[in-house]
């Protein structure tokens, strides 16, 4: 088997993000969040995706945004955060090998842990 290559470049980035939505939009848990309930304009939401895995990963600062506001209203709890992972995780792992492709897997645990939290927090106070 040929030993992968680590995540360096812009092409990589592209090739891990659009290889995770591929999976997401054939997920049949979360396909219907993105697609039916969310509508996400997969033209837009791709490159902003770049964006901030280049940030994350490559340090290019090209992502200003604020992810966390637009999870907030969607109907998602920790199942839909577990689904997200082991797709994202099994998409490292088919193309990357090494201490960037860990960095992806362990950042996107952190952002994913924290989202599913913040959500959890303010649908337990939304029904007092
Ligand atoms: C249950 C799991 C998740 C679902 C269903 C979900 C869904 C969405 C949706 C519907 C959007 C809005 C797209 C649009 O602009 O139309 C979005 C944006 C975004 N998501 Fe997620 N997401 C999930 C988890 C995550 C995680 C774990 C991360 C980070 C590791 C993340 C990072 C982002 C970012 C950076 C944006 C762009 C926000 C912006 O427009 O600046 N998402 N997501």
């Amino acid at each position: 088997m040929p030993t992968l290559a680590d995540i360096h470049t812009e092409a990589d980035i592209k090739l891990l993000i659009d290889s995770f939505y591929d999976k997401v939009n054939q997920d049949e848990l979360l396909a219907p969040i993105f697609n039916g309930v969310a509508h996400v304009n997969w033209a837009t939401h791709l490159p902003t995706m770049y964006d901030f895995w280049s940030s994350l990963l490559l340090g290019t600062g090209r992502y200003r945004g604020r992810p966390f506001p637009k999870h907030l209203p969607l109907p998602v709890d920790a199942t839909h955060f577990q689904r997200w992972l082991t797709l994202f995780r099994a998409t490292v792992d088919e193309h990357f090998a090494g201490p960037k492709a860990d960095e992806a897997k362990q950042r996107a645990l952190s952002i994913a842990t924290v989202f599913e939290y913040r959500i959890r927090q303010y649908n337990s106070l939304s029904i007092l």
